[in-house]
């Protein structure tokens, strides 16, 4: 079991990629990660988002915990991240992180997820959202195998 994240967006580009491919080497299952890229809609805002987040939602499995990255969401300190991936994992549920186009996401995939996650108030472009994305991640697989990668 891998965690998939559905992104909307084209291939990392390559102000981020090194950094994702840095922090990716280190991820072991459950926490590597799988990645869905969606292309952008090429209509207007509201219609851009309404069609971005249905096709994001036909990818989603049933089963699956949905963490629905977004601004406005809760905050979370890593140590609550890792806990809360781990009683994902811990249980076997699949977990898929979604981070969003340019307008967002609708109400839709609102209430499909079962956690929205604000990494900061801060509106961070997506592309910079994966990177961070997968350095948690990491973070997150380091705490709660208990090593020394987190300092606080
Ligand atoms: C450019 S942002 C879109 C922001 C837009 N204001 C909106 O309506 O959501 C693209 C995606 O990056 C993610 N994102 C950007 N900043 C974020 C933050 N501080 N915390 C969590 N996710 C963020 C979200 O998934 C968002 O849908």
């Amino acid at each position: 079991m891998s965690t998939t994240v559905v992104a909307v967006g084209k291939k990392h580009e390559s102000w981020v990629a090194d950094g994702i491919a840095r922090y990716s080497k280190r991820l072991r299952k459950p926490y590597d990660l799988t990645w869905r890229l969606l292309p952008h809609s090429a209509k207007d805002h509201d219609a851009a988002r309404a069609e971005e987040s249905a096709k994001i939602l036909q990818t989603l499995k049933p089963h699956q915990h949905v963490i629905l990255l977004d601004e406005r969401g809760t905050n979370l300190s890593s140590p609550a991240l890792a806990a809360h991936l781990q009683r994902q994992y811990d249980s076997g549920t699949e977990v898929a992180i979604i981070i969003g186009g340019a307008y967002g996401v609708s109400q839709d995939l609102h209430h499909r997820a079962n956690l929205t996650w604000s990494l900061s108030s801060l509106v961070f472009p997506h592309q910079l959202v994966r990177l961070i994305l997968t350095e948690q991640l990491y973070r997150a697989q380091e705490i709660s195998a208990g090593r020394s990668y987190h300092h606080v």
